[in-house]
């Protein structure tokens, strides 16, 4: 009869064939914790504990044949961590990353305290951000737009296993605009911003599983969802509401001289723990340049 050792081992060894020793060890032991629904403490604990027949461990061989197609854990396992929370991911939503976690942190840190925040997200995929901002800033109004109907679906999904009320749109930011009841206090998205020409470099894990539409921008014009969600600012934030973004490191002093340009003030990049500028900042003042 196998330990939990034995098994997570027997994973991390396989996944070893296309991943790094480090990361092949830890998507192991995440396999095993999703398929026992153990915590990390308690999977160390058990670790030497005989398993016996579990029908729960069923599904292993075929989780571990997806995995070595290089298909993201977060799919193979239906389920992704962010700011606290577990939410559904599936090929059409972007997996959510741990810098959108620091942009969650920004905006919560600068904005907590305000009452009834009116705030629009825009490319919300999974609704990883509204639905972190959410338990961060109560009493906060959420709206949340992406041109994916069935990233929507995902993020409807969450949100109601949050118990988060958030007003979901289908809208096309590049040709239209959101419908909303009052002027926006906070307005970020996490756009797509990878050039084209990034592709070469990116892994196979990223290029052939996430979706096309959530990540590239095309290479002539790297600011365009940028420039976009700044003037739909100028006309849906109250003056001196906030303006965040997520951006591409290589474009941050490209992005603050948009900003500049249209009338926002403050306007400041902020980096992530690896010290490299991924958030940009700025505040609409209401007066359009
Ligand atoms: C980088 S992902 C961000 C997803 C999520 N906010 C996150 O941080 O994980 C960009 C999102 O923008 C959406 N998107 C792409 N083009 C769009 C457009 N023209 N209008 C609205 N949303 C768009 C994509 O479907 C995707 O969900």
């Amino acid at each position: 009869m196998p330990t939990l050792r034995q098994l997570t081992a027997n994973l991390s060894t396989a996944l070893q064939a296309i991943y790094e020793a480090p990361e092949a060890e830890a998507m192991a032991a995440q396999t095993l914790e999703h398929l026992l629904d153990l915590t990390p403490l308690q999977r160390r604990s058990r670790a030497d504990e005989p398993l016996g027949d579990d029908d729960r461990l069923a599904p292993l061989p075929a989780l571990q044949a997806r995995l070595l197609t290089h298909e993201p854990l977060q799919y193979v396992l239906g389920t992704a961590h962010f700011a606290g929370l577990e939410l559904e991911v599936t090929p059409a939503t972007l997996i959510p990353r741990p810098e959108t976690e620091e942009l969650v942190a920004l905006i919560a840190r600068e904005q907590q305290g305000r009452p009834n925040l009116r705030v629009l997200d825009v490319g919300t995929g999974s609704g990883c951000i509204p639905l972190a901002l959410a338990q961060r800033l109560p009493g906060a109004h959420f709206t949340a737009v992406d041109v994916s109907g069935e990233a929507l679906a995902v993020a409807r999904r969450n949100a109601a296993r949050c118990g988060v009320a958030v007003d979901f749109q289908q809208v096309d930011i590049l040709q239209g605009v959101p419908q909303l009841a009052a002027p926006l206090d906070v307005l970020v998205s996490n756009p797509p911003y990878v050039l084209e020409a990034e592709r070469a470099l990116m892994r196979p894990n990223v290029l052939q599983f996430e979706p096309a539409t959530a990540l590239f921008v095309p290479d002539h014009d790297p600011l365009l969802f940028y420039r976009r969600i700044a003037e739909l600012g100028c006309q849906l934030l109250a003056a001196g509401g906030g303006l965040y973004f997520e951006i591409n490191e290589q474009y941050a002093s490209e992005t603050e001289e948009l900003l500049r340009g249209l009338g926002y003030a403050a306007v400041a990049s902020h980096a992530d723990i690896f010290d490299r500028p991924r958030m940009v900042r700025a505040t609409w003042e209401g007066i359009r340049q």
